[in-house]
């Protein structure tokens, strides 16, 4: 189930709250600058109060419906938790109060066109007979004159019955329409209802939400002491259970309301997979169409702009393969287990789970050797670390089996030699694995090596003869020959081979 609403709780049985709950401080110089930024119009903080504050403001006005602003709180809901955040909004005269006086202050700073903006006015919104709204000849008809207020087909009549005004006086009367018009907070909370889809219904899952126009009733099954089961019913309140009607029923009536300014905002919450995406998607699009339409009909030569943002294709980490995402998570494994070593060092801890990953016991010897030998505990970590994981299943106990006594107290560890644990379990069998694999490879590469080193020395000797007086050597050999000694030796070494080590 998703629901598509404003900060807001609906509590289990007890339906919907309607009590408004504002925050004063909103009001403050100092929570102006929040609101900028959350708007994306920080730029026009240094205005200070000139500015009014702006708001988050998510609704869904219109529809003439039930109106709400809800509390704080927290539900569990059908298995799922949900969250709802104290509205930030002010009430509604202030706000218009604030609104005329921004707007006799700097009328100009207003920009019919921009629709950040429209923030401005947010959670007042004038009440619109939606029933005119969408009624063709209406909203479409063409607007006579230029006045914003001959513009608003979609006001109540005590609005549409405004005389005109002067271009100059608009945002004035604009905000003393609003003071006067219905400011009670617009937010409309629907709810939509998933489907069992086919996996659940393969299962024979029983669906135990039942919906009725305004509200829907969960039928949780519990267990009483006994284990005898029966069904508590939870009834909760909604302005509408939607389902493919969401846009006609909340977006649908909001998109004339950006044309006054007014900042509307959609969306949707509830447990993954509950069907917020397939719900939101087809929205913006018909939001769009809507706009447009508003735009080259109704509001034509209003000077509105629309814009709209830019997508930027994002580097998708989805697109990996298998192989890459198991080592990606690998290597976060290992850097988790690198972390919790340093930390482990850090805190002077008698353990440090080298073990965690291949990382950290490969670099367990760096680790001890540099990091610790410093310190009295040398002993306690590298003791420590290749017995403890395995002290819950070293039950033997017959070669090494530390007492209580030595595992507390940690001073007494560095006088115990270091002892090297039966290797116990097959985390030790694949670290000595480890280790041999790695020994014989630095034995092949240092077989290499000499070989190598022979090569160059036989070389560097037949060279070095032929240069002797009365040698003949070309050009080309003399350089190589050059280049080759001076690769290796010290240019004050007369023979230069001499210094050549007999191993690697
Ligand atoms: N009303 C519906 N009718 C039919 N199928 C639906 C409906 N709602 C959701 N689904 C299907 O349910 C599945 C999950 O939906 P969706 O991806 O929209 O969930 P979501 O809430 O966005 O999940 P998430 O939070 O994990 O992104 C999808 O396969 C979707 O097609």
């Amino acid at each position: 189930m998703n629901g598509v609403a404003r900060q807001g709780q609906r509590s289990g049985a007890t339906g919907v709250h309607h009590q408004r709950q504002y925050s004063d401080n909103f009001f403050d110089g100092s929570s102006n600058g929040r609101w900028l930024q959350s708007a994306g119009l920080q730029h026009l903080q240094t205005s200070g109060n000139s500015i009014p504050p702006l708001q988050d403001y998510n609704m869904y006005g219109g529809g003439g419906q039930g109106t709400r602003m809800l509390r704080n709180g927290q539900r569990s809901f059908n298995g799922m938790n949900e969250y709802y955040m104290e509205p930030s909004t002010p009430p509604g005269n202030h706000r218009a109060s604030s609104q005329k006086k921004n707007a006799e202050d700097s009328p100009g700073d207003f920009s019919p066109g921009l629709l950040d903006l429209h923030s401005f006015d947010t959670e007042l919104i004038p009440e619109m007979p939606v029933s005119n709204v969408y009624d063709g000849a209406s909203m479409y008809q063409p607007v006579q004159g230029n006045s914003f207020d001959d513009s608003e087909p979609y006001i109540s009549g005590k609005q549409t019955s405004r005389a005109r005004v002067p271009e100059n006086n608009l945002l004035k009367s604009f905000s003393v329409d609003k003071e006067k018009s219905n400011s009670v907070a617009k937010i409309k909370v629907v709810v939509r209802k998933r489907p069992l889809n086919k996996k659940e219904l393969a299962k024979s899952e029983e669906d135990i939400i039942d919906t009725h126009s305004n509200s829907l009733t969960v039928h949780e099954t519990k267990l009483k002491v006994d284990l005898t089961q029966y069904v508590e019913k939870h009834e909760f309140v909604f302005d509408a259970v939607l389902n493919e009607e969401v846009y006609h029923e909340t977006v649908e009536p909001i998109v004339p309301i950006i044309f006054q300014r007014t900042k509307a905002t959609c969306f949707a919450y509830g447990q993954t997979g509950s069907g917020k995406t397939y719900t939101m998607k087809p929205l913006p699009l018909k939001a769009s169409r809507d706009i447009l339409r508003l735009m080259y009909h109704t509001y034509r030569n209003q000077g509105f702009q629309l814009f709209i943002l830019q997508e930027v294709n994002v580097g998708d980490t989805t697109d990996n393969d298998k192989q890459t995402r198991i080592e990606g998570a690998e290597i976060n494994k290992s850097l988790l287990a690198l972390k919790e070593c340093i930390r482990a060092l850090d805190n002077d801890q008698g353990h440090i789970p080298f073990r965690g990953s291949k990382l950290t016991e490969v670099l367990r010897d760096s680790f001890v050797e540099s990091t610790t030998i410093p310190l009295s505990s040398v002993t306690t970590s590298t003791f420590e670390d290749r017995t403890a994981d395995a002290w819950p299943e070293e039950d033997d106990g017959d070669e090494f089996s530390p007492s209580e006594e030595y595992c507390e107290q940690s001073d007494q560890r560095k006088d115990i030699p270091k002892v090297e644990p039966k290797v116990a379990n097959s985390d030790d069998d694949d670290l000595n694995a480890l280790l041999q694999e790695e020994e014989e490879l630095v034995n092949a590469h240092r077989k290499q090596v000499e070989e190598t080193m022979n090569i160059v020395k036989e070389e560097m000797n037949l060279l070095v003869e032929a240069d002797q007086p009365g040698n003949q050597l070309d050009d080309y050999n003399q350089t190589k020959c050059h280049s080759i000694s001076e690769g290796f030796c010290h240019p004050s070494v007369t023979n230069p081979f001499s210094s050549f080590p007999e191993t690697f």
